[in-house]
């Protein structure tokens, strides 16, 4: 919960948003509005399937190319190495380029330093490259806080090619993500609890919300064929904006609530290290759903969808089949924690009904998956 509920409204939002087949060749050509001495943020894979391309893009427009490796995990001492590094470089924007955790970085690094940021998302999987926030990790990988800042990024560029080119379960990872944010949002209409742009949500907010939600419903399973062909369709466009732009303001400025809370208290394990972000929300969401007391048949409909998509239903496939009951409890509790969103949802949640929701995820998910003729859940090969 970012604030007690409140009365004034408010929106907020990323500078430029760029999307398209080839859009990284067009990348200088919106960098050098924001500065002259850019440093490029990113991982070996991300390097190696950009640079040729940024390079071009930078030349064009007279800027110099300065890669900085990124590594791998979105602490508070990797943005501040990163920050060190913009300062010793004398760089005046920061573009973050790849998944979630640089970017994330990127904009950390960028307000220590009280610079611009451009993020360049490579894959459609998460929602991070609109907001103006970062989730920071610790070393292990748990999550530790939400760190905000005070304007989004003033560039956000996504090359559709590019996402489409990656593995799918990126952009399956990132509908979960986007799945999410109505579900959300929808609760916290009802508790008028504040967003995470600090204020109550706008109507707006909602809106793009929903729109996600309904884009998905209607082009994540076709978008999801196409990506496994690396293919760029009209769904894929539309999946990847529902992912990265409607998804990134819907969830900022129309508030999270359990789904989210619920991953954070997944990250607390071990047991679910090894999935992605979005994998992580979508046990969350069906969580909430079963907290809520939500109608059988759209708690169902929501499952059997996810699950055609190819996101976790159960525990099982999250890692945590037959697990000890204190395991589901560190989950719970980081998820019931203080500071939490789950406490903007329009009830009181306890410790024990996040157990039992979750143990309700796993019976639950495995019935919808047997009444569809559905294949059994698989636990993770990690
Ligand atoms: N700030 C926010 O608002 C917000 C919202 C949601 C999630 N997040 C954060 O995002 C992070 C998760 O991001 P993620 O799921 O994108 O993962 P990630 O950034 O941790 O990793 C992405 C992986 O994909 C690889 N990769 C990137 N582009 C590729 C491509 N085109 N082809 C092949 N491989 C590619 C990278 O090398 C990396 O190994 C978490 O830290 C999460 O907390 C932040
Ligand atoms: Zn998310």
């Amino acid at each position: 919960m970012t604030e007690t509920s409140t009365a004034l409204r408010t929106m907020i939002s990323p500078g430029r948003y760029v999307q398209g087949r080839g859009a990284l060749d067009s990348l200088g050509s919106y960098v050098v509005k924001l500065g002259r001495r850019p440093l490029v943020l990113a991982d070996d894979v991300v390097r190696g399937l950009t640079e040729s391309a940024i390079t071009r893009s930078f030349e064009d427009v007279g800027l110099p190319v300065v890669f900085e490796r990124f590594n791998g995990m979105p602490t508070a001492a990797e943005s501040r190495r990163v920050a060190g590094v913009l300062r010793e470089r004398d760089c005046d924007v920061i573009v973050g380029v790849g998944g979630g955790a640089p970017i994330d970085t990127a904009k950390a690094a960028a307000d220590d330093t009280g610079l611009p940021v451009a993020s360049v998302p490579t894959v459609a999987s998460t929602d991070a490259p609109c907001s103006a926030l970062s989730v920071v990790y610790t070393e292990q990988g748990a999550f530790e806080s939400y760190r905000f800042y005070s304007s989004n990024p003033q560039l956000v560029l996504v090359d559709t090619l590019l996402a489409a080119s990656a593995p799918a379960r990126f952009l399956v990872a990132g509908v979960g993500d986007a799945l999410a944010t109505w579900i959300e949002a929808r609760a916290v209409e009802q508790s008028n609890a504040a967003t995470m742009a600090g204020g109550a949500a706008t109507r707006a907010g909602r809106a793009l919300a929903k729109l996600s939600w309904d884009i998905l419903w209607e082009s994540a399973i076709p978008a999801v064929r196409a990506v496994e062909h690396g293919i760029v369709t009209p769904a894929v466009e539309a999946v990847v904006e529902a992912n990265t732009l409607l998804s990134g303001l819907g969830f900022e400025s129309g508030g999270l609530a359990a789904a989210h809370a619920v991953h954070d208290g997944l990250t607390a394990v071990d047991h679910t290290h090894g999935l992605a972000h979005g994998q992580k929300v979508n046990i969350g969401s069906i969580t909430q759903l079963v907290l809520e007391g939500r109608p059988a048949r759209e708690i169902h409909d929501f499952i059997e969808f996810t699950t055609r998509v190819g996101l976790p239903t159960t525990l099982t496939e999250a890692g945590l089949g037959g697990v000890q009951d204190s395991v589901l409890r560190t989950v719970a509790e980081a998820a019931t924690a203080p500071a939490e969103t789950i406490h903007n949802l329009p009830f009181p949640v306890t410790v024990d009904d996040v157990v039992d929701a979750l143990k309700a995820v796993e019976v639950t998910g495995r019935a919808v998956r047997a009444e569809a003729g559905l294949p059994e859940p698989v636990a993770p090969a990690h």
